[in-house]
């Protein structure tokens, strides 16, 4: 299943990730996206927050219409196009549910694990991680088909990461190298028997003198040679049952070039 959902609430006030979602998919011209439609409820400049989390009444609504329609549809296999990184609590959880095991490589700048209650932002796109873990807000829990295990967390790119967040990393089980090692990663998946892997895939991973087009800029990234090189080497080993494509803002089809390629082997291979 194809998935074309620009939520943008979990950023808080960032409208831009919706224009970015659409020039993404307005590259890939695929009808086979389903588009699932935001909420109306006013977000942003004038949302409100509740339970710790900005937008939560909009972001739950939009939430449930993405979760149903999975649901109805039962894929095999989901790709995405975003959309803040909140949004894949359920694509995440419904293939956590669907396969034992999921392998889940997180390639983002940020961790995206904080508490609601811990969160200096409040804001969603920081939190979903902590919500698969079934440790977030106990008001996100009814979205969930499923929780994960630190075990299934794998990081790549990771380096703009809250005190709080490090902490939970700490605790053990999450794999989060300061460098990534393409080697040791699938050495260390072997070893734990999973064979079936989610790709998510925020653009701010990436080192922004490579792509700079993304809600935020974090130095030191993963070159978009290293992604690609990445990305294959996941797929030649183990089989992808989801990825998604995160959080780039540029509404210009041409400065989507340096990306092109990641974007094909997220969602078209
Ligand atoms: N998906 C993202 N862009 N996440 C950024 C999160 C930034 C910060 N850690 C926060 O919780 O607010």
């Amino acid at each position: 299943m194809k998935i074309y959902f620009p939520q943008w609430q979990g950023s808080g006030t960032g409208k831009s990730i919706e224009d970015g979602a659409r020039t993404i998919l307005d590259y890939l011209d695929d009808p086979e996206f389903v588009h699932i439609p935001l909420s109306k409820i006013t977000a942003g400049k004038n949302g409100e927050k509740k339970h710790h989390i900005n937008n939560y009444d909009a972001i739950n609504e939009q939430l449930t219409r993405l979760k149903t329609s999975i649901s109805q549809k039962q894929p095999k296999t989901i790709k995405t196009i975003g959309g803040d990184c909140g949004l894949e609590i359920i694509p995440v959880s419904y293939l956590n549910q669907k396969y034992t095991n999921l392998g889940v490589i997180w390639f983002d700048a940020h961790a995206d694990i904080n508490k609601p209650c811990d969160s200096p932002s409040c804001n969603f796109h920081g939190m979903p991680l902590r919500t698969l873990l079934g440790e977030g807000s106990e008001h996100m829990n009814n979205l969930l088909f499923s929780t994960i295990e630190a075990s299934q967390i794998h990081y790549i790119g990771v380096r703009d990461i809250d005190d709080t967040e490090q902490n939970r990393i700490d605790t053990g089980e999450i794999y989060a190298p300061k460098k990534t090692n393409i080697i040791d990663l699938i050495n260390t998946l072997q070893s734990k028997k999973i064979t079936n892997l989610y790709l998510h895939f925020d653009f701010d991973c990436l080192e922004p003198n490579d792509y700079n087009k993304t809600y935020y800029q974090v130095t030191d990234g993963v070159t978009i040679p290293e992604a690609e090189t990445c990305i294959k080497a996941l797929q030649q080993n183990f089989s992808i049952v989801g990825s998604s494509a995160l959080e780039s803002i540029t509404t210009e089809i041409s400065e989507l070039h340096p990306i092109k390629g990641i974007i094909e082997l997220l969602i078209n291979k």
